[in-house]
């Protein structure tokens, strides 16, 4: 379907509205009394969302980013899935799997009674999709856009066998100087420390980045994760179910400087501290069975 299809099947008004974005690929524009945000129909990717009450925007998108077929968005929340990281399987597959390289869904738009607007995009197995990974799924992502931006992503396991996946939403959030932002909720929690060589280590204090920083965080609790904006006085909160892993990742000046899609100074513009299943917090699911994965974010002005 094209964006003026979409718009006719699911578009609400001025609150849901769907057009051609860079690179000819949809989005779904949402614009309300309570929020802002926009959408990518292709990688089930939030690229923008700002809640009226916030001075800026949640999410950093790289000026260089890519908007073609095939290739990752650099920024707003990709969907990684169904594995986290390289591929293991050595078969030359993308880091962090195939969804986020491909056009979704759309299933469903809606109001809910509070106001806010719920769009959800999926997708289901196909041939393109067995060559790639040989299993039967569904997958559903419901975004909720309000005061705060709620992600639910369902795992549905249609085959006859059970599978085993690594996720994450992979968010990247804007910050207005990385050297003022701190990360809180991982205290005391171990992690594998990705820059050096797997090792493992414990988290002292907040979690604070003057270098590249690569952490898989694990075991971690029911705490809610602040990520502390001070140049932008502001708290970024986020609320998690489903993982028990968490990723915080700043590429810092060189590898920023190597990204063909990054500029040479935007890893001091944003943080990723992403909600996973990784490393060894995989979801095993048996057939005809389900896992979620949920994140809700929620900025804080001082
Ligand atoms: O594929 P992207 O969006 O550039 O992100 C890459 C990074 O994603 C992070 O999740 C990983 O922990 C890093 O190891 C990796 O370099």
């Amino acid at each position: 379907m094209n964006s003026e299809q979409l718009n006719q099947q699911y578009g609400i008004g001025q609150q849901v509205v769907f057009s051609e974005g860079k690179g000819g690929l949809p989005v779904i524009q949402v614009n309300n009394e309570q929020a802002k945000a926009l959408i990518s129909v292709y990688g089930g990717q939030v690229l923008a969302f700002q809640p009226a009450h916030a001075q800026q925007q949640l999410l950093f998108v790289s000026q260089q980013a890519y908007y073609q077929p095939g290739k990752a968005i650099k920024g707003g929340v990709p969907i990684c899935w169904p594995w986290f990281g390289p591929d293991l399987e050595g078969k030359g597959r993308p880091a962090h799997g195939f969804m986020r390289n491909r056009m979704w869904e759309v299933i469903s738009t809606a109001l809910t009674p509070e106001g806010a607007v719920q769009i959800v995009l999926g997708a289901t197995d196909t041939a393109e999709t067995r060559a790639i990974w040989s299993r039967a799924f569904a997958l559903q992502l419901e975004i909720t856009i309000a005061d705060t931006l709620n992600l639910e992503l369902t795992t549905r396991n249609t085959g006859t066998q059970p599978c085993t996946i690594t996720q994450a939403f992979h968010p990247y959030f804007q910050v207005g100087d990385i050297r003022q932002t701190s990360v809180t909720g991982l205290e005391n929690t171990r992690y594998i420390d990705k820059v050096s060589d797997n090792m493992e280590r414990e988290q002292l204090g907040a979690v604070t980045i003057d270098a590249e920083v690569d952490r898989i965080y694990q075991a971690v609790g029911s705490s809610d994760l602040v990520i502390h904006d001070q140049a932008w006085q502001r708290r970024i909160r986020i609320t998690s179910k489903g993982n028990r892993t968490a990723v915080v990742w700043n590429p810092w000046a060189k590898r920023s400087a190597a990204m063909s899609d990054l500029g040479d100074e935007d890893y001091l513009r944003f943080i990723c501290v992403e909600t996973t299943n990784a490393a060894t917090d995989r979801a095993h699911i048996p057939p005809n069975s389900e896992v979620k994965l949920t994140a809700n974010y929620k900025i804080e002005q001082d």
